[in-house]
């Protein structure tokens, strides 16, 4: 049996227009992926799918090698996909115990630790008409949790949410990942948010797949620049030109290109030579400057 969600050759379209144009993409189990794009770039639209909420679509989804459409419940799959579906009357246990219904073995003890996790004891007694934006998204990602599914797909999960309680809610979905093997897929339009938990990133533009970065590359055998800080970087500079570096100067910051593996020689050698430096750190594109970049580099073709 295929293991994860694995989509081929997936078009949608509303009318003429289409909003999703050949998607290929996997999502494995205990891996995190970002979904990212502009306004309208189909990120919601691709989730609802994945989580079979849209069935008029051409192309395949396959979860665990079975194609979702031959799916009468996809207990697999958790979602969150932007409101979720609460019943105002009721209050949030409430609605959670609405919620387990739909689920095989749901138990108390599994319900007491999601409260926990996601914090949720201050007002899960409370109608949920009187919740805020971000109480409704954190009584939203518990049910999406409930009878810890293989796959969870959530769209904008932190949408509202205080600031104080996202690194523990983040913390929490990467355990998930890391320890119970949830694959997990999360768009957000904060990039910092998806750079400090996800293993890889897909980047969505005008319903393509431009750009597939993998945020856990393996540093150590790969050639990358390094900053150096030194009050001595013009004699650095030339010094490591002579000896046969690659070297560089951007926004006046010198950067040589080496491996993770020989730093310590690099360090060892400009040391000998009686120059000194104050640090010297590998020097990465964060998420946002390679989005900027995908999105112009497709802006430009
Ligand atoms: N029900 C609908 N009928 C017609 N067009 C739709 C419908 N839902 C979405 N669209 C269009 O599909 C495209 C993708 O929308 P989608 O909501 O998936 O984008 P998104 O990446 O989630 O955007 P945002 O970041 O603004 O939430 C947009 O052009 C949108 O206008």
């Amino acid at each position: 049996m295929h293991n994860g969600i694995c989509v081929t050759d997936l078009y949608k379209k509303y009318g003429n227009n289409t909003v999703l144009n050949n998607i290929n993409m996997t999502l494995m189990p205990g891996e995190i992926v970002g979904l990212v794009g502009t306004n309208g770039a189909g990120k919601s639209t691709l989730l609802s799918i994945l989580c079979g909420l849209k069935r008029n679509y051409t192309g395949n989804v396959e979860i665990d090698g079975v194609n979702i459409r031959s799916m009468r419940r996809k207990k697999n799959i958790g979602c969150l996909i932007e409101n979720p579906g609460l019943y105002p009357a009721l209050t949030g246990m409430e609605n959670i115990k609405y919620f387990t219904s739909f689920t095989d073995t749901v138990t108390t003890d599994e319900i007491k630790a999601l409260v926990g996790a996601l914090e949720l004891g201050d007002f899960i007694n409370k109608k949920v008409k009187k919740y805020s934006l971000g109480m409704k998204q954190r009584l939203g990602i518990a049910i999406a949790l409930l009878g810890s599914p293989k796959y969870l797909l959530l769209d904008e999960p932190m949408r509202g949410v205080d600031p104080e309680v996202i690194p523990a809610l983040r913390k929490y979905l990467v355990s998930r990942a890391r320890e119970a093997g949830t694959g997990i897929m999360i768009s957000s339009h904060i990039l910092g948010e998806i750079e400090s938990m996800c293993d890889r990133v897909i980047v969505l533009q005008a319903g393509r797949i431009i750009e597939s970065i993998d945020l856990k590359e393996d540093a150590g055998s790969a050639e990358e620049d390094y900053i150096i800080s030194s009050s001595e970087t013009v004699q650095i500079e030339a010094f490591l030109r002579e000896k046969g570096y690659s070297v560089r100067r951007t926004e006046n910051k010198l950067m040589v290109r080496t491996r993770d593996t020989e730093v310590n020689e690099l360090i060892k050698l400009l040391v000998a030579n009686g120059l000194n430096l104050t640090g010297i750190a590998p020097y990465r594109e964060n998420l946002e400057e390679r989005f900027i970049k995908a999105i112009k580099q497709e802006e430009d073709q």
